[in-house]
Formats: C-alpha cells, sequence, structure tokens
C-alpha cells in the first residue's frame, strides 16, 4: 500500500517545507485542488523539482476537455492526475489516452458518484489507473465516511489500483488496513497535526506492519 500526502490549504512554500518534514514516509505528493486554483500548475511544477524522487499527483479533478488537462498537467512534471468519476466515458478516455502517450497515469476520483459498483467496473473496463473513492470535505463535515465505498470498490475492481481519500487519520488506518486498498491518502490526518512527521512515520509504520 503506498502513502499520499495531500496539500491542500497551504500555498507553494509552505507545501514543500511541509513536504521536508515528511518526505520518508511518503510516495507520493498531491498538490490538492485548492492549491492548483489558488497558484496553476506552477506548484506541480515546483514540487517536482523540489523533490524529484516523489510521485507528484495534480488534483485537477478534471471534468472535460480531459486529453488536453492531461497533457498540460504532465507537462508541469505531474506523474498522476485527477478526472471525476462523473465526467463523460468520452472524457475518460480522452486522459486515458492521453496519459498513456505522456506516460503518466490516470486516478478517478469517485466523489459524489451515485452507483459505485456499476460506475467503477465501467471505469475499470475504460483502462483507468487508480479508481479512488473520496469523501469530500463537505460530506466529512457531515459525518460521511469512505469505507463502504471502499468495500464496494474493492468487490468489483479487477485490473485498476484502488483508492481512498477523505478524513483519513491515524485513529482510521485500522479500518483502511482491513480494506487493504493500492493507495491512502491522508491530508489534514498529516498536515493539521502539530508533529507531522511522527504522524505521517506512525501511518507509515501501520501500513508496513500489515
Ligand atoms: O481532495 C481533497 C478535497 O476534495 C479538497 O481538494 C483532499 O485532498 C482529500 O479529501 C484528502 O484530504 P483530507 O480529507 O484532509 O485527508
Amino acid at each position: 500500500m503506498e502513502l499520499q500526502l495531500a496539500l491542500d490549504l497551504v500555498n507553494i512554500p509552505e507545501g514543500i517545507a511541509l513536504v521536508k518534514e515528511v518526505e520518508p514516509f511518503i510516495d507520493i505528493v498531491e498538490i490538492g485542488t485548492p492549491i492548483v486554483i489558488n497558484e496553476g500548475l506552477h506548484a506541480v511544477k515546483a514540487m517536482k523539482e523540489a523533490f524529484p524522487n516523489l510521485k507528484v499527483l495534480a488534483d485537477l479533478k478534471i471534468m472535460d476537455a480531459g486529453g488536453y488537462e492531461i497533457m498540460k498537467a504532465s507537462e508541469a512534471g505531474a506523474d498522476i492526475i485527477t478526472v471525476l468519476g462523473a465526467s463523460n466515458d468520452l472524457t475518460i478516455k480522452g486522459c486515458v489516452d492521453e496519459a498513456k502517450k505522456q506516460g503518466r497515469k490516470v486516478l478517478v476520483d469517485m466523489i459524489n458518484v451515485k452507483d459505485i459498483a456499476s460506475r467503477a467496473k465501467e471505469l475499470d473496463e475504460l483502462g483507468v489507473d487508480y479508481i479512488c473513492v473520496h469523501t469530500g470535505y463537505d460530506g466529512q463535515a457531515a459525518g460521511q465516511n469512505p469505507f463502504e465505498d471502499l468495500a464496494t470498490i474493492k468487490s468489483v475492481v479487477k485490473t485498476a489500483k484502488t483508492a481512498v481519500a477523505g478524513g483519513i487519520k491515524l485513529a482510521t488506518m485500522p479500518e483502511v488496513i482491513k480494506a487493504n486498498p493500492d493507495l491512502v491518502i491522508v491530508g489534514g490526518g498529516i498536515t493539521s497535526q502539530d508533529d507531522k512527521a511522527a504522524a505521517a512515520s506512525q501511518i507509515r509504520e501501520l501500513i508496513a506492519q500489515a
């Protein structure tokens, strides 16, 4: 299982400083949607230049013009780019084809998809690299979590890797470990802790013991 650090509520220098603290414990660093909105794809470029040994995910949450947006994120140095599961199949296909051409990976964010099982099966057949269940900030504030959806995708997806995001922290890691996704995405569970390195290292330790 890989560990992705989601950076959302920081600017580029703050993000780089934060990654310096936890670099040994993570595999992927995510430039979250709020950062892309505030700073643009320069944030992806800056993170890749600062940490060439980490994979960088650009959380663009693409909804249209898939091929073009994958191309621009690839030019900025993103290794993995996100598209929304609710998008048109033509958009998903555009993302998959362009990502293959560029040697990048596509992660589908299932946020707000109603029929997770059927859509995950379709996306798997469209050749995406990761399918990620995700409880967004607004769902988290209403007490929702992604664990039931994680069990659903684990039972239907045959080829794509599975991932989970949304409010994951040390205390909920045992539930993640039990479901055994290929990728766990943690934002506030690390970034809002006083000792970020300790939080990341404890989460990494649980993954290593699994
Ligand atoms: O994708 C995210 C959210 O929609 C804001 O862009 C977060 O990166 C994702 O939810 C992980 O962050 P935490 O929920 O804080 O773990």
